[in-house]
């Protein structure tokens, strides 16, 4: 970041600031978004997400901030702005009572498009977004994921080289949110950059190449899904036991055992978990320290049923930096490597 130039930035703020009445919610933000990249904004609900991208998109107006988009000032030349970029997201502009091409053509006028390019175009998009079969059925009767298919499709009607996309995945299953994934990793490959915000910080992880946790009006911190990974601890071991007696033996040898402190056993007995009869060890994950975990268990006869490695994940990070659950000690997380 410290040799990108302004110039090649698409969205750059310095000192965004918004309140509504007494209450801030951007408390002089700093954003720097480089062309061509995906941009991730995290929060917790309420964090001004969506603020962010109102004012960013000329929705509304800051109450203070140096603010650029695709090199033009917001405050001086919004209409420049609005030319570069495109929205979707939770003020969609889809028209549910007339049908997609109609919705397309729509906005193929509204980019004053002539009558053949705006038929041309909505074709093309109709196409690569697999609404052909749709097109001419009313929006009503889409599916979610058409739906924001459709969303998309029609803000590309003006080939904007900037998109904000505002949670563009959210209640959609698994195979359509993948979709709109592959979809957007298409647009980022054409050069196009992407600020996006989201609550699936596994779309955040996926998609972004900076991601920025937005907490109390501030920026909490930014870098890449590793780096930010990297900032928290929360890597341990857990150890599942199906017998309650075999549990509590583990965790008496746990505690009472001097377990090697350079091998991240400082916290040695970990908390034990106990209607899930598990055991946490603090541990990077490493097949060194794996290997000395399982000496261990060998020497002191510990049968455990299932031992499962937890990196820190985004999850960890958001809870971390937004004040949410203590980390690590969320049981059953989702992205285990069960060993
Ligand atoms: N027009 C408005 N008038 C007053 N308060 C508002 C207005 N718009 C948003 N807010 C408040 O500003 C704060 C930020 O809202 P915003 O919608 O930007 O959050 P968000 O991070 O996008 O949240 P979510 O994840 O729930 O969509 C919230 O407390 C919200 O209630």
């Amino acid at each position: 970041m410290t040799t990108t130039t302004s110039h090649s930035l698409a969205i750059a703020a310095k000192g965004l600031r918004k309140a509504y009445g007494d209450k801030t919610v951007l408390d002089g933000i700093d954003l720097a978004v480089p062309a061509g990249t995906v941009f991730s904004l995290l929060g917790p609900n309420g964090a001004g997400k969506t603020t962010a991208v109102k004012i960013l998109s000329t929705l509304i107006t800051a109450d203070a901030g140096d603010l650029h988009v695709g090199g033009h000032d917001l405050a001086a030349d919004p209409q420049a702005v609005r030319a570069a970029i495109g929205v979707t997201g939770q003020f969609s502009a889809v028209d549910g009572l007339i049908t997609g091409e109609e919705n397309m053509l729509l906005m193929a006028d509204l980019h004053h498009l002539s009558r053949s390019e705006g038929r041309r175009t909505a074709a093309e998009l109709l196409e690569r977004f697999d609404l052909v079969e749709a097109a001419k059925k009313p929006v009503s009767t889409y599916s979610g994921g058409m739906k924001r298919r459709l969303d998309l499709a029609m803000t590309l009607v003006g080939n904007p080289r900037i998109i904000f996309l505002d949670e563009p995945t959210t209640g959609l299953d698994p195979r359509s949110r993948h979709n709109m994934w592959g979809i957007i990793r298409e647009l980022v490959s054409g050069g196009v950059t992407v600020f996006l915000t989201t609550q699936i910080l596994e779309e955040a992880d996926e998609l972004a190449d900076r991601i920025a946790v937005l907490n109390d009006g501030k920026i909490a911190a930014e870098g890449s899904a590793d780096e930010l990974k990297r900032l928290i601890p929360g890597g341990h071991v857990r150890l599942r036991f199906a017998d309650p007696a075999a549990y509590q033996s583990a965790a008496v040898a746990l505690r009472e055992v001097a377990l090697p402190q350079a091998l991240g056993f400082a916290r040695a007995g970990g908390a034990p978990i106990d209607e899930t009869l598990s055991l946490q060890i603090p541990s990077d994950g490493s097949p060194r320290e794996l290997r000395s975990i399982l000496d261990w268990l060998d020497a002191s006869s510990i049968e455990a049923d299932e031992l499962t490695v937890h990196t820190p994940d985004l999850d960890d990070v958001f809870f971390a930096l937004t004040g949410g659950t203590k980390v690590p000690n969320v049981p059953n997380q989702p992205k285990e490597n069960v060993r």
